[in-house]
Parts: C-alpha cells; sequence; structure tokens
C-alpha cells in the first residue's frame, strides 16, 4: 500500500543542541535503513519549510503506524497522511 506522508518539524528552539544533533543523526540513519529497505521510497524537502513529503510503500496501516512512531523526531512532528491509490489516467498501468 502506498501513502504520502507529509511530516512538518518543529524542534523547539532550547532543546539541548547535542540532543538536537543526536537526535536528526538518529532520524538520517533510521531514513537511509527504511529507503535502502524499500519501504521509504521517495523523500523530498518543501522548499523553503523545514517539512518534507514522503512516500511510504509498506504492508498495511500497522506498519505504517509502526514506521512512523519510531521515528527519532516524532514528537517535534505533525503528520498529515494521504493514502494513495491508482488513477486510471496513468499510462503506466494501463492495459
Ligand atoms: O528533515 C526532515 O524532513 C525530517 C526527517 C525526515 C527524514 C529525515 O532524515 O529527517
Amino acid at each position: 500500500m502506498l501513502y504520502a506522508v507529509k511530516m512538518d518539524v518543529a524542534i523547539p528552539r532550547d532543546l539541548d543542541p547535542e540532543v538536537r544533533a543526536d537526535t536528526v543523526a538518529r532520524e538520517k540513519a533510521y531514513s537511509h535503513e527504511l529507503q535502502r529497505g524499500g519501504e521509504w521510497a521517495h523523500i523530498w524537502r518543501i522548499a523553503g519549510q523545514y517539512s518534507n513529503i514522503s512516500i511510504f510503500d509498506v504492508t498495511d496501516n500497522e506498519r505504517l503506524h509502526e514506521i512512523l512512531w519510531n521515528l527519532p523526531l516524532f514528537p517535534f512532528m505533525t503528520m498529515e497522511i494521504t493514502p494513495l491509490a491508482q488513477h486510471p489516467s496513468d499510462i503506466a498501468v494501463q492495459t
């Protein structure tokens, strides 16, 4: 199942700089691991914002929830999740 996830990050300005750096580094490593495994299929920065739009290719809602819940930056994020279905006009899937 495919999902588009918009993640908006808001790290408190008074967070300890070492904690911030460690959390961001762990987030990057976690993201890379999921990208290599194919479940985090795309990640795009939204220009001018500390936000991204990502595409996840996962088995079900439970797996998506598990992935998102375990993001090191999860406590500092708000998310908008959109399930995706094939579009009938997509030439890649027309018969
Ligand atoms: O920077 C972000 O958009 C937040 C987050 C998502 C992946 C990652 O490495 O950081």
